[in-house]
């Protein structure tokens, strides 16, 4: 194997990406200096004014579009990082730049200390990436054999080959499908056979984008946690773009929004929420129709339908919990069914703007109430 190994760390970066380096921890002040330090110790990834040009057609014209603008940001080993922002935002462009897919216009970039584009195949052993709507598995073949063939890309012996798959079959439940052609796993089944293919083999760094799209409730927490375990358990680095807030939410302690190709936000996700006053919205269907449920603290009661029947309170996740909501709901009405409305991530990154409107999305039911 010729890439570095996962104890020897990333190899030595250019000098302008150490030195910008040395300039921000200089720079910075008190809790963010130490975050920043801890954060470049060990960087997984470096960009610096990374950017990246398209030319387009415009009607009979061409002209130039700039998908990622002076983009510059480290990711320290073992985080765990959403990358969020509008559709067209620059997401995709940034991880192809990041995985060697494509050639920066301009800029700097050094993925587990490689250079991505010039270091492609070494750099394919320290990374795994996982594209919601693509499959890397082989559609015709058993889950099983797919895996065999990731292993033998990747060199690994049969006895890392096996302890790995042993190891990811348990932890993601496959079992009972690893016998089954790709294509007719279910979604939720092909999501976890994705992610296995592109954690075989133990990268340091995992790029999924949109991983839990089209899952149901119970695939998607599944699937969170064992990225969570893995996280833990093996010191692996997450980048992750979602438009799913619950995603952001479980598995990311910290959030970079882009918008239109620049960095918009670098941060938590509840300093996110502060700075656009984003709030969740508990929907809670009653036994019998009552009156509006208004005066729970830390609430604003948004709508109540037929007679009651479903009210809908905001809640502001600073001040108060899901579930100190429902138990003051509960001790006023009988629930029958609730729902959070998580905020969109669209609306966020509109509001970091503009302060528009908030609208809800439903994702996940009750999992969120603690
Ligand atoms: N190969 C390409 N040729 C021309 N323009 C492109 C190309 N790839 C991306 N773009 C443009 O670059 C901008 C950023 O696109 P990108 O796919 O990186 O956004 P994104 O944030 O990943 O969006 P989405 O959430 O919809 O996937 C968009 O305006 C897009 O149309």
């Amino acid at each position: 194997m010729s890439g570095p190994s996962r104890s020897s760390g990333p190899s030595r970066s250019s000098d302008a990406l150490s030195s910008a380096r040395d300039e921000r921890v200089s720079k910075g002040g008190g809790e963010e200096r130490a975050a920043y330090r801890d954060r470049d110790r060990d960087p997984i990834i470096e960009t610096r004014d990374l950017t990246r040009d398209f030319r387009v057609r415009d009607g009979l014209r061409r002209k130039q579009i700039r998908a990622v603008d002076a983009m510059t940001f480290t990711v320290g080993a073992g985080s765990a990082v959403g990358y969020i922002g509008a559709n067209g935002a620059g997401k995709s462009t940034t991880i192809k730049m990041l995985t060697g897919i494509l050639v920066p216009t301009s800029g700097e970039v050094r993925t587990c200390g490689l250079r991505p584009v010039e270091d492609r195949r070494r750099l394919a052993r320290e990374v795994g990436v996982v594209f919601g709507q693509r499959s890397q598995l082989w559609w015709d073949l058993p889950v099983r054999e797919s895996f065999g063939i990731l292993a033998a890309i990747h060199g690994l012996d049969a006895a890392r080959e096996r302890a790995r798959t042993d190891e990811l079959v348990d932890r993601l439940e496959m079992g009972e499908f690893l016998a089954t052609p790709v294509r007719q796993l279910s979604l939720g089944q092909r999501m976890r056979a994705e992610v296995a293919a592109a954690l075989l083999h133990s990268p340091r760094l995992v790029i999924l984008d949109e991983p839990t799209i089209g899952l149901d409730v119970l695939s998607k927490q599944r699937l969170r946690e064992f990225l969570v375990e893995e996280r833990r358990e093996h010191g692996t680095t997450l980048l992750l773009t979602t438009h799913d807030m619950g995603d952001i939410e479980r598995l990311c302690d910290r959030v970079l929004v882009v918008d239109h190709g620049r960095l918009a936000y670098d941060g938590t996700l509840p300093g996110l929420s502060a700075k656009v006053g984003a709030q969740r919205v508990l929907v809670v269907d009653l036994a019998e129709p009552g009156e509006d449920l208004t005066g729970i603290p830390g609430t604003q009661h948004l709508a109540s339908e037929a007679q009651g029947l479903q009210q809908r309170l905001a809640f502001d996740a600073e001040q108060t919990t899901a579930a100190r909501v429902l138990a003051a709901v509960s001790a006023r009405a009988d629930v029958r069914d609730l729902s959070i409305e998580e905020p969109d991530i669209e609306d966020v990154v509109r509001r970091l703007y503009s302060g528009s409107p908030w609208r809800g999305r439903a994702t996940d039911t009750g999992g969120s109430a603690g």
